[in-house]
């Protein structure tokens, strides 16, 4: 088939690239000049771990232009621009709107507009509505939700869980449904908006099940247990299944939280109050603003204090910064005063989050530049550099009280107190903090 991918970001060039090595002749647009200047000299623009090989194999079936009204004539075009959260939590359809005007304005009739983004459950029949059917050529809407992870892409896109696709017209539905066929994976079709809420609801569970890990964590500093344990337990029951019940700072990135906020606002919208969505959201809020309280207890305070943030990915894997638990936190630490200096192994930051880690914060070309002289260190991404640190190195690089955050629980705790550091972790109480707690609810002094 000839296909056309509008938006060259994680989703559209893994899809494109995906497409055209299944045989199909792929046409990407990016609006993006920079961008688009990379990927016409064959470089993936950000960092994804083997698409750029992936990219290499396929160079000869792809070509880039510059918008969607420049696409060649296709048999399906896929948009998969940006759907950022707007003031309220609503979705900023922006970018939909604009590459479906585009679209619209342009392709043959017949073509398969289909839509990777997530949009608001509702969207595409508006878009129909507003677009489509005004061109009056004959153009099917589709909606064909992506559920890949960054730092994962390819492999999501080639072993998929599902491929789901939701369409009015059932031979425009099998038309996108005949891209992912040599994958073999399960097909889920249904109309539009269930599709569009597939996405919504997927994303929403997972992340109740990330707040709900971590309240359990919470209570289980307070009762004496031991998150790690509690989890893999919980974990082998297969009705409630051992992904996601990893406890830490929260989730971040460009996904979970926008698409919570956003099934929220659609919920309230029509008239609906979703409240555990709600509760997920504010639990994932306050479990970044716990680091912050456990290190001005720690610290007696926060202004003039020197703090090390490690980490400032959203997660391994992945350069991106969007919504990340580590830019965060040290954009609140350096609110307070601290003197912020933040590491991370691949993620370049962008203007904007530079700009958003705050006047007090700075960024460090290394590990060890980040942590020399600080009194605490927060591990806020479970980089593989930080997990195999020479972590004797770093405490004699510090200065007292040698507090250590592991807000992924990643770091052996054990190991960490033996080397002097004061440990904090989310759901775990270690070596000498751990036998205070037991005494303390036993009624009797720590010996
Ligand atoms: N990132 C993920 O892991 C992931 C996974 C599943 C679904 N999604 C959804 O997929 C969509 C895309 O996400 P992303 O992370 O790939 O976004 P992204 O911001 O990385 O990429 C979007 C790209 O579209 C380009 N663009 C915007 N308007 C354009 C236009 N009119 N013409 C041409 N190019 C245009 C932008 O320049 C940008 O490069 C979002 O709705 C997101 O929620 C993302
Ligand atoms: O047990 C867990 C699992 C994840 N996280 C955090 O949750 C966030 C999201 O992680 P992950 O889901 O791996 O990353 P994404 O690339 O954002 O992928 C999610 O969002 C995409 C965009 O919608 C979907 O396509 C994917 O299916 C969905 O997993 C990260 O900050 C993780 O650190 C936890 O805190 N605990």
């Amino acid at each position: 088939m000839h296909v056309g991918v509008v938006g060259a970001g994680y989703v559209g060039l893994v899809a494109a690239v995906g497409l055209a090595a299944a045989g199909h002749d792929t046409a990407v647009a990016e609006a993006d000049p920079a961008k688009l200047a990379a990927l016409r000299e064959g470089r993936v623009p950000f960092y994804e771990p083997g698409l750029q090989e992936w990219l290499d194999s396929v160079a000869a079936r792809m070509t880039f232009v510059e918008s969607a009204g420049s696409l060649p004539p296709c048999d399906v075009v896929l948009i998969a621009v940006g759907t950022p959260s707007g003031p309220s939590g609503q979705t900023d359809l922006t970018q939909v709107r604009q590459a479906v005007r585009e679209v619209a304005a342009t392709a043959r009739p017949g073509t398969v507009v289909a839509m990777k983004s997530t949009v608001p459950p509702g969207t595409g029949l508006e878009l129909v509505r507003a677009y489509l059917e005004p061109a009056g050529r004959d153009l099917a809407y589709v909606s064909n939700p992506e559920f890949l992870r960054e730092g994962k892409a390819v492999d999501d896109w080639l072993h998929p869980d599902r491929v789901v696709v939701g369409a009015a017209e059932p031979g425009a539905g099998e038309r996108v449904a005949e891209l992912y066929r040599h994958l073999g994976a399960p097909l889920l079709m249904t109309d539009i908006t269930s599709a569009e809420m597939v996405k919504y609801a997927s994303n929403a569970l997972l992340a109740t099940k990330i707040s709900f890990i971590n309240e359990i964590a919470n209570v289980c500093e307070l009762v004496g247990a031991h998150i790690d344990d509690v989890a893999r337990g919980v974990g082998m029951d297969p009705r409630l299944g051992s992904h996601f019940l990893q406890a830490g700072i929260g989730y971040g990135g460009s996904c979970f939280p926008k698409d919570t906020r956003a099934l929220d606002f659609t919920a309230a919208l029509n008239g609906y109050s979703f409240e555990l969505l709600t509760a997920v959201i504010e639990v994932n809020r306050r479990q970044r603003i716990r680091v912050v309280q456990r290190l001005h207890e720690a610290l007696g305070g926060l202004a003039g204090r020197s703090v090390a943030v490690l980490g400032l990915s959203f997660k391994p894997g992945t350069d991106d910064t969007r919504e990340s638990p580590g830019v965060e936190i040290a954009r609140m630490l350096a609110g307070a005063g601290a003197e912020v200096r933040a590491y991370d192994p691949v993620a370049r930051l962008s203007q904007e989050a530079e700009q958003v880690l705050g006047p007090g914060a700075r960024r460090t070309a290394t590990l060890a530049e980040a942590v020399a002289g600080a009194q605490a260190v927060v591990v806020a991404t479970e980089w593989q550099e930080f997990r195999e640190a020479d972590w004797a190195a770093v405490r004699r690089a510090m200065e007292r009280p040698w507090v250590i955050f592991d807000g992924r629980n990643c770091l052996d705790g054990e190991a960490m107190e033996s080397l002097g550091f004061t440990y904090f972790a989310v759901g775990r109480q270690v070596g000498r903090r751990r036998q205070a707690a037991v005494a303390a609810r036993a009624g009797r002094p720590c010996e």
